[in-house]
């Protein structure tokens, strides 16, 4: 048996959710091209979960089901203020919570397929809610109550600011949620897909993913692209700064994908909105050091910017504190991991791969006495 480092290459399973053909996205064959310009967030998450997009009406009884499920149990509130907010990284917060919250739904552990919908759109609806109340509290404020009949992307804003937001940043917002739904069987999701196999439940199964999500090289990463701009903090000290990284054989985190050759094709878009709001609000040199790193990179290692990259200076000049870009990632992609655990459920089998034994031969176990 020879073992494949980082499961590079390795086909694991089949899905019929999102595609990833010659650099090229696509969610059930759509091109996220066309999705980041048309649709909703909420769209998107009815197409991942179905695999056809909804009608109007279809739409609308989403959305509501949604606004109707936000609202969390006291009991995750009071918890949430237990934290030492001081010192407690939001997506720590978000693990606890969220599988806290399974704790409070009694079909938590009920396995058919329609207590897993309804499981499904509770995650869903409560995750932005989780997210929003936690930045409240820390800052010593009450949590805001979800507002009724307004889409995911303004409701997330308005619970996190306290006030109506402004078109523009529920356009950046819902394009930013839209754009990091899926992703075929990347790092996080993958680790849904082997909680779930073992017929654990879909709480697990996002908990353990949300746990994925959190490291610097996979969703953490739009935090660290963010510490990193304001590391370098004016234009000029950009490329001596990355020039020294790479000398340090330290990684530029935004750039790279194990997959992508080319380009990651979400990069275009939040570079586009990356440009259009730091203009908007006087910010131009968080777009400005952006370019100038992606074009060093590209130029010098031959690695493409990815998701992660402008996604940092968009939520930036959106005024979101930096420990809160990953739990956002994560809030769009609950609609993912939650389509791969229903897929997995559909078709399961346990996964469990086998590991290139590179240990000592057999020895002979000596007593604690003896050694
Ligand atoms: C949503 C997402 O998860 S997108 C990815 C987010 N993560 C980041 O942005 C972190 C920075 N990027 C990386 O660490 C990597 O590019 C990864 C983890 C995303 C994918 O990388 P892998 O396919 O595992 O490639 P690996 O880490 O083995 O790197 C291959 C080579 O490219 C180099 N490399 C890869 N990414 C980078 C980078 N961001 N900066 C500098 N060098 C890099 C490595 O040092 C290595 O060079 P070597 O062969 O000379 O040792
Ligand atoms: O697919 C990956 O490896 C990482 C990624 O871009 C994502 O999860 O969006």
């Amino acid at each position: 048996m020879t073992a494949t480092k980082g499961l590079e290459g390795v086909v694991a399973t089949q899905s019929s959710i999102s595609s990833i053909i010659d650099d090229q996205l696509t969610y059930v064959g759509y091109r996220i091209d066309d999705l980041a310009e048309n649709a909703s967030f909420e769209e998107v998450v009815f197409l991942l979960w179905n695999l056809r997009l909804p009608t109007q009406v279809e739409l609308d009884q989403f959305k509501q089901e949604l606004a109707n499920e936000m609202a969390l149990p006291q009991a995750v509130i009071d918890h949430l203020k237990s934290y030492d907010l001081k010192t407690v990284h939001p997506m720590a917060a978000l693990r606890t919570a969220v599988s806290l919250l399974g704790l409070y739904d009694e079909e938590s552990d009920v396995m058919e397929e329609e207590a897993n919908r309804r499981k499904a759109v509770r995650l869903q609806a409560k995750i932005s809610t989780i997210v929003a109340a936690f930045a409240r509290i820390r800052q010593g404020l009450e949590p805001v109550q979800p507002k009724q009949g307004v889409g995911y992307a303004y409701n997330f804003l308005y619970m996190l600011n306290g006030k109506e937001p402004e078109d523009i940043e529920i356009e950046a917002i819902n394009k930013a949620l839209v754009l990091h739904a899926d992703h075929e069987l990347n790092a996080s999701t993958f680790t849904s897909r082997v909680c779930v196999a073992t017929l654990s439940d879909m709480y697990s199964g996002v908990t353990a993913a949300i746990g994925a999500l959190k490291g610097p090289l996979h969703g953490g990463a739009n935090e660290q692209v963010m510490k990193m701009l304001s590391e370098i903090g004016e234009e000029e000290n950009a490329i001596p700064y990355i020039e020294q990284k790479l000398a340090n054989k330290e990684k530029v985190m935004g750039m790279g994908h194990r997959v992508y050759r080319t380009g990651d094709p979400r990069a275009k878009h939040l570079k586009k909105m990356s440009e259009e709001l730091t203009k908007l609000t006087g910010q131009e040199k968080w777009y400005n050091m952006s370019v100038k790193i992606e074009d060093y990179i590209k130029r010098e290692k031959g690695l493409p910017a990815n998701v992660d990259f402008y996604s940092a200076s968009v939520y930036h000049s959106l005024g979101i504190d930096h420990d809160l870009f990953t739990p956002i990632f994560a809030m769009s992609r609950f609609s993912g991991w939650i389509a791969h655990i229903l897929e997995q459920y559909s078709n399961n089998r346990l996964i469990r791969p086998r590991a290139d034994y590179v240990g000592p031969n057999t020895q002979e176990y000596v007593t604690v006495e003896n050694r």
